[in-house]
C-alpha cells in the first residue's frame, strides 16, 4: 500500500520541533520573580508564537487548509498590547529572521477556524499552559482531520524524558499516521525514532493512572473512586497537557482519566485530537467516559461527549464498567 500522507506528517514534524525551541527559550527565562508577580505574559508570548511558526510552514506547504487554533490574534492587535506584540515578534525573529508584526499577526490568524471542514489542521500551541508556567510538562499539539478522522498526528513534549525514565534528556515528539503505527522522536537533532506501544497490562488492579494537575480539570475525587472499585492501589500521576496521551503511547502508564467536574465543560479538538490518534496507532484505546469515541466532526468542541477515557485498550472495558457503578456522569 502506498504510504499516505508522508509530506504532511514532516511539515507537522518540523513545524511542531521548530514551535518547541521558542517555547523553550521562553521557559528558560521564566524567573522566581514572575511566579511571584503571578505574571502570565511569559506562556502568552508563547502561545502566540507557537501558534504563529506553525501556522507559517502549514500556510507554506498547505495553503488552501484551514486550522482551527486555539488563540487568536484580536487581543494582541490592540494598540494596548503593543509591548506584548512586540515580545512575540522578538521571539518568532530569533528563528524566521524576517518577521514582522504583521506577519506574525496575519499567521496567527490562519488558526481562525471555527467550523467543521472536511480536511483541517487543529492546534494547540501551548497544551498545558499552567504547567508551562510551573517549569512543568507542557505540549505542542498538531492534528490533521479528514472526514472527521485523525489522519495525522504531531505532539511535541519539551519536558519529558526522550524515554521513560528520569535519567533520559528531556524533549520528546510523538507522531502518527493512520494505520502506520506511533513513533517517538527526540525533540531535536537527527536521531532515528522507535516504535511506542502501549502497555500489556490485563489486571485492573495493577494499573498505573495519570490525570490532570489542575483538579479543575479533572475530577479527582472521583478518579480516586474508580481507582478504588478496580483494585488500583497506586497513586495516580499527576501532570499538565497531552503529555498524559503519550505516557499511555508508550506504557508508561495504563490508563489516562479525564473525569469531567461541575459544572460541565466542553473539552476542545486541539486539546485530544493529537493524542487520540497516537495512543490508539500505539495500540491503545479511547472513548468518553459512556464508552463513545471522540467526535472530530462537529466544530471546535467535543459537544457529543463527556469526558475522556485513554487505555491500553486490554483495559478499557473494565474502567468503563467502573465508571459507570460509580456513577460519573
Ligand atoms: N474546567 C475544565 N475542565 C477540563 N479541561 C479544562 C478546563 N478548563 C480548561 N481546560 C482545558 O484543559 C487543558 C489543560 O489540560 P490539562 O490536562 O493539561 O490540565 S492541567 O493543566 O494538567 O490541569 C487546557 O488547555 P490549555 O489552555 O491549552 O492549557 C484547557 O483547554
Ligand atoms: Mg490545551
Ligand atoms: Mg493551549
Ligand atoms: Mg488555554
Amino acid at each position: 500500500m502506498d504510504r499516505m500522507f508522508t509530506a504532511e506528517h514532516e511539515v507537522a514534524l518540523a513545524a511542531v520541533r521548530e514551535a518547541a525551541v521558542l517555547c523553550r527559550n521562553i521557559q528558560a527565562a521564566i524567573g522566581p520573580d514572575v511566579l511571584e508577580k503571578k505574571d502570565r505574559s511569559p506562556v502568552t508570548v508563547a502561545d502566540f508564537g507557537s501558534q504563529a511558526l506553525i501556522c507559517r510552514r502549514l500556510a507554506e506547504a498547505f495553503p488552501d487548509d484551514p486550522v482551527m487554533a486555539e488563540e487568536d490574534s484580536a487581543a494582541l492587535r490592540e494598540p494596548a498590547q503593543a509591548a506584548l506584540l512586540d515580545r512575540v515578534v522578538a521571539e518568532v525573529r530569533r528563528l524566521v529572521p524576517e518577521a514582522t508584526a504583521e506577519a506574525v499577526c496575519a499567521w496567527i490568524d490562519r488558526g481562525n477556524l471555527t467550523a467543521y471542514r472536511p480536511r483541517f489542521w487543529t492546534l494547540d500551541p501551548i497544551d498545558g499552559t499552567k504547567g508551562f508556567l510551573r517549569g512543568d510538562q507542557y505540549a505542542i499539539a498538531l492534528a490533521l482531520v479528514v472526514e472527521g478522522q485523525v489522519q495525522v498526528a504531531a505532539l511535541a513534549c519539551p519536558n519529558l524524558p526522550l524515554t521513560p525514565g528520569a535519567d533520559a534528556p528531556r524533549g520528546v515528539v510523538f507522531t502518527a499516521v493512520r494505520g502506520e503505527g506511533a513513533l517517538a522522536w527526540p525533540l531535536e537533532g537527527e536521531g532515528e525514532p522507535v516504535r511506542v506501544q502501549v502497555s500489556a497490562t490485563a489486571d485492573p488492579a495493577q494499573a498505573r493512572f495519570c490525570e490532570s494537575f489542575e483538579s479543575a480539570h479533572s475530577a479527582h475525587d472521583a478518579a480516586a473512586e474508580v481507582a478504588r472499585r478496580l483494585g488500583i492501589t497506586l497513586p495516580p500521576r499527576r501532570l499538565d497537557s497531552q503529555a498524559k496521551y503519550a505516557m499511555v503511547a508508550r506504557g508508561e502508564a495504563d490508563l489516562y482519566l479525564r473525569l469531567p467536574t461541575r459544572p460541565g465543560y466542553v473539552e476542545k479538538v486541539w486539546d485530544h485530537a493529537a493524542g487520540v490518534l497516537i495512543v490508539t496507532e500505539a495500540g491503545g484505546r479511547v472513548t468518553d467516559i459512556h464508552g463513545r469515541p471522540l467526535r472530530f466532526d462537529l466544530g471546535p468542541t467535543l459537544a457529543k461527549n463527556r469526558g475522556v477515557v485513554v487505555s491500553n485498550g486490554r483495559l478499557h472495558a473494565a474502567v468503563l464498567e467502573a465508571i459507570a457503578a460509580v456513577g460519573v456522569a
